[in-house]
């Protein structure tokens, strides 16, 4: 049957990298394909709000997770719409400050704080027809038998050119040090022991380095329609 205008069913993870266009790839994508959405990285940047505003140190895995699991994680999965809340309050626009950005990654380095989000992300779309689903360990851990697995790459100067354009960022300097921050964050991410950043053997590279958003947009829905017909 033709792919245009057939309505999508399945999954579709899409991992890689910070700044590689993930976010607003994966939520175009969805929005075109008719599925719903999940940002799980929205969900580690809230569990990290509730970690700071309790003043637990981020080595003190132990109280990193007490806190997690104390805290109430509201996101939706309506790709049209972004609200994040913690405990009721919004933190939409809070989870995207550096505050939270430097401290993320030994939040989510926790063992017990992934069991926990991984669980409440398979139940976020365990009902939905379609879907997808944005990170860092999704094609490998989180949906295992998705229809297609993306892993999204690009050169890391572009990525951090990308930061820096969305920051509204144009000196030299802080533009070093979205640079470093990237890769700081990158480097942590891919080695930590639980789920490192790492792509599914059975995921498709996709590198938008040389490639407009738009393009990246149409290359993924592509694969995605030609992967459900088969
Ligand atoms: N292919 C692309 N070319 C240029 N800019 C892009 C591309 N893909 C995404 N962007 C822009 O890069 C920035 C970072 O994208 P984002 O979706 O936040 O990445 P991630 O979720 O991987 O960190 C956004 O402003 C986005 O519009
Ligand atoms: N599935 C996921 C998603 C995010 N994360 C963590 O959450 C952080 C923030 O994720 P994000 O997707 O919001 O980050 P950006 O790529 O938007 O900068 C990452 O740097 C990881 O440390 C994770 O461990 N597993």
């Amino acid at each position: 049957m033709t792919a245009l205008g057939a309505s999508f069913r399945g999954q579709v993870t899409l991992d890689g990298p910070s700044g590689t266009g993930k976010s607003s790839v994966a939520r175009a994508v969805a929005l075109e394909l008719g599925a719903a959405y999940l940002d799980t990285g929205a969900m580690y940047r809230a569990a990290t709000v509730a970690v700071l505003d309790a003043g637990v140190d981020l080595d003190d895995d132990e109280g990193i997770a007490r806190v997690v699991r104390e805290a109430t994680i509201g996101i939706g999965t309506d790709a049209a719409t972004e609200q994040v809340t913690v405990d009721d309050v919004d933190v939409t626009d809070r989870i995207r400050g550096s505050e939270v950005t430097r401290a993320v990654s030994p939040v989510s380095a926790v063992p017990a704080v992934r069991r926990m989000l991984v669980d409440a992300q398979r139940a976020l779309v365990a009902d939905a027809d379609a879907v997808v689903v944005e990170g860092r360990d999704i094609g490998t851990v989180v949906l295992p038998d998705a229809t297609l697995k993306v892993y999204l790459t690009a050169a890391p100067e572009a990525r951090a050119e990308r930061r820096a354009d969305q920051l509204g960022v144009t000196d030299p300097a802080r533009i070093a040090a979205i640079a470093e921050d990237l890769r700081r964050r990158d480097a942590h991410d891919s080695t930590r022991a639980d789920s490192p950043l790492r792509p599914a053997a059975d995921s498709v590279t996709v590198d938008s380095t040389h490639w407009e958003r738009h393009q990246t947009i149409a290359r993924i829905v592509e694969l995605a329609r030609e992967r459900a017909e088969q």
